[in-house]
């Protein structure tokens, strides 16, 4: 578990640590205390940009007046059975693009971080996932099956950074600039595999969480039946080998050249693959549900990704940005009781210390001040 937490030129916090207690941590203050910038430094103990999306460079702190952001460190301590790991991350020069990972100061590799843990997060934005652009749909996705498969994120960028490069040549080719075509073919032999590999590993993970929530059914937030729509997640989930969904993407790659090269998109492949779910109880597409129905849902699937991740050596820990919003208050303690429930490490934010009332004496309670903490 994570028993210390160091801020270092980190958004608004110039120099803060705050010494953490096991369970449930709630991190409350007004609007702009800096609670969500807490919550991002812990997002960043797993590989990616964290929960905000953000680049090395913004999360750099500046003062007022100051265009760049400075050189910045998050840092962690980990200990469990007698043993203490320091986790850290950060840039050493301002405006640097790649943050460095060390584990006991040693430069690591950021998916080394995955070996001690797990974060994983829910936000207000993701209040109306179902209803929202597709893509971060997908995306959401793609990181539910990334923490438990370390290598599918990079299966991810091998494919959008092949599918980045076949459009150009399409697009050139297009305004005159003949496509190379056995450029075109190598890309899309590279798409296939890669869109293979993404297509079986997202089949996979949805069929376990599928099940993890399914094992979760007497409890208080609405089940969800979840599907993949994309032609090669479907023949991955009806079992086909992993050449056989390779040829399909390419040859539909292939079929596609003309309508792409003249849209500018790429309109074929798994990037265009959806998360469809149905709210179970009242049959009906999540995506027409209220935000509290759609926020239920994904904490559903996030307390099920939970448990689905708890038999893995590195522990889950949960992010909960604004956690009580658009809940009612049944919902808030059933949330509060399953996460003391699975005993596991939660760090949520909000506004009102109150709105976590039923914690009291359950969690530690910190209060968020402009830098610091009270
Ligand atoms: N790079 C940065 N340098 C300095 N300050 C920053 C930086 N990035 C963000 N901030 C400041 O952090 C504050 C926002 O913090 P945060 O989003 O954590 O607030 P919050 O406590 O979650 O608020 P809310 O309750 O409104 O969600 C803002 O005042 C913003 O100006």
């Amino acid at each position: 578990m994570i028993t210390a937490l160091t801020l270092t030129d980190f958004r608004s916090y110039a120099s803060a640590t705050l010494p953490i207690e096991a369970g449930a941590v709630v991190l409350h203050g007004p609007n702009g205390a800096g609670k969500t910038n807490l919550l991002e430094a812990l997002s960043l103990f797993t590989p990616g940009k964290g929960l905000r999306g953000a680049s090395a460079p913004e999360m750099g702190r500046r003062e007022p007046g100051e265009s760049g952001g400075r050189a910045w460190a998050v840092a962690a301590v980990l200990t469990g059975d007698g043993d203490e790991i320091r986790l850290g991350t950060g840039v050493q020069t301002p405006g640097a693009a790649r943050r460095i990972v060390r584990i006991d100061g040693e430069t690591a590799q950021p998916g080394r971080l995955l070996d001690h843990l797990r974060p994983v997060w829910a936000t207000p934005e993701q209040d109306r996932l179902f209803s929202d652009a597709r893509a971060e749909r997908l995306k959401f996705f793609d990181r539910l099956v990334f923490a438990a498969d370390p290598d599918h994120a990079a299966t991810v960028s091998a494919y959008e950074k092949a599918l980045r490069e076949r459009l150009r040549l399409l697009v050139d080719g297009a305004e005159g600039r003949e496509a190379d075509p056995i450029w075109l073919d190598a890309l899309e032999v590279r798409l296939g595999e890669a869109g293979a590999a993404a297509a079986i590993a997202r089949a996979a993970a949805l069929k376990t969480l599928q099940s993890a929530i399914d094992a979760r059914n007497d409890r208080p937030f609405p089940q969800a039946d979840l599907g993949l729509t994309g032609d090669a997640e479907t023949m991955a989930a009806d079992g086909a080998e992993a050449d056989a969904i390779a040829a399909a993407i390419r040859e539909g790659m292939a079929r596609s050249r003309p309508r792409d090269a003249a849209a500018g998109r790429s309109l074929f492949g798994p990037h265009r693959s959806d998360l469809t779910a149905l709210h179970r109880e009242k049959n009906r597409p999540a995506a027409e549900g209220s935000s509290g129905e759609q926020k239920a849902l994904v904490l559903n699937l996030i307390l099920a990704q939970i448990t689905r991740l708890s038999g893995q050596a590195a522990a889950p820990i949960l992010l909960l940005d604004e956690a009580p919003a658009h809940l009612d208050t049944a919902r808030r303690a059933a949330l509060f009781d399953e996460i003391e429930a699975l005993g596991l490490q939660a760090f949520m934010t909000g506004t009102e210390a109150d709105l976590f009332a039923p914690l009291q004496g359950r969690a530690q309670f910190v209060k968020v001040e402009a830098g610091g903490f009270g």
